[in-house]
């Protein structure tokens, strides 16, 4: 259950991550105090700060860097890639295209999926299949993400054996059939800077994007320094500021692990308003279960909540496509 909480909570990771796969993690004091910080956050807030996650500093910017030379392209560059349900959702769309609650955001994004083989998951899978739509421009674009996102699932993977424990579970609970073949998501995305005169500015109410929760286990942001847009609801309906701090991630928990700790953590909603004058990108790397993982609470967990199960199986794979296709209906 989620509380008042005032701001986010900072973990520094860095011991966890570093014994997380040695068969004793369990007993390491550092990892235990790890997992006692994550108990708390996940509790609390729903949301945290991951300090000394290893991704080095100069890749973490170069693709911020990256991702604002490209939306810097002239629109017709960018429709090169464009997003279509045809591509299996990959791609780039437009301001105002991805609409949440029914009411269009105010940014552009690149969409990048895990990409399924054909047929691997029958008609399950049949939505999401498509390759990644990568600019040509910048040359270096997707061998450089590839390299992001493979080090995202790794940190990703390690946090979520943290989790487990603190769940109180064994740290392989998301591996095997729930996250063994973790599937990902990769939102790289550009908010306008308000009242801006380039052409495309917002006024200072437009909202970035719309209240939501994520879709899946673990949400790993790298946002732009020096703007404070990210806003996340409280229990009192307060939101609460969660402003760029150098060097860290803004971690959160998607619905998917919502159900697996049976509403012992909940995905806190949370939205975006760039209300400074200047151009604000985010990439939003999203670790989620197998694509066909079937959810539902832990045994453990349905026992430390009082022994009812809250919710439904639930198949991953059906969330997210009737998430995305409702995504980009108006
Ligand atoms: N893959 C994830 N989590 N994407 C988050 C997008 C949130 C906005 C979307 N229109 C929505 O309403 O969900
Ligand atoms: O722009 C941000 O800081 C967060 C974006 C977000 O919440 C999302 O893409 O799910
Ligand atoms: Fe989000």
């Amino acid at each position: 259950m989620a509380t008042d909480f005032k701001s986010i909570p900072i973990i520094d990771v860095a011991p966890l991550l570093a014994k997380c796969d040695d068969p004793k993690m369990v007993q390491d004091p550092g990892v235990r105090e790890v997992v006692k910080q994550l108990d708390q956050a996940c509790r609390e807030a729903g949301f945290f700060y991951a300090k000394g996650h290893g991704i080095p500093e100069t890749m973490v910017k170069e693709v911020r860097n990256i991702t604002h030379k490209f939306f810097d392209l002239p629109y017709e560059e960018k429709l090169k890639i464009k997003m279509t349900p045809a591509a299996g959702y990959r791609g780039y769309q437009r301001i105002g295209e991805n609409i949440t609650k029914g009411v269009p955001d105010m940014h552009e994004a690149i969409d990048c999926y895990k990409e399924l083989k054909q047929g691997m998951y029958g008609a399950l899978g049949k939505p999401m299949e498509g390759c990644n739509q990568w600019p040509h421009y910048p040359p270096n674009f997707k061998e450089l993400m590839e390299e992001y996102i493979s080090l995202c699932t790794e940190v990703s993977r390690k946090i979520m054996r943290g989790i487990a424990l603190a769940l109180g579970g064994s740290p392989d609970e998301f591996e095997g059939e729930r996250g063994g073949d973790a599937f990902w998501v990769m939102r790289l995305i550009g908010y306008p800077g308000a009242s801006t005169a380039n052409g495309k500015c917002t006024s200072e109410n437009d909202i970035g994007c719309g209240a939501h929760t994520d879709y899946g286990l673990l949400t790993l942001v790298n946002q732009d320094e020096n703007i404070t847009a990210l806003q996340v609801r409280n229990q009192a309906g307060e939101w609460i500021s969660a402003p760029p701090i150098a060097g860290m991630f803004v971690c959160n928990i998607g619905d998917m692990l919502k159900i697996l700790s049976n509403g012992l953590y909940e995905s806190t909603l949370h939205r975006v308003i760039n209300k400074s004058p200047t151009y604000r990108v985010c990439v939003a790397f999203f670790y989620e279960p197998n694509y066909d993982a079937a959810v539902e609470p832990l045994e453990v967990c349905v026992r430390k909540s009082g022994g009812t199960r809250k919710f439904e199986k639930a198949v991953y794979g059906e969330h997210l496509v009737s998430k995305v296709q409702t995504n980009f209906v108006t």
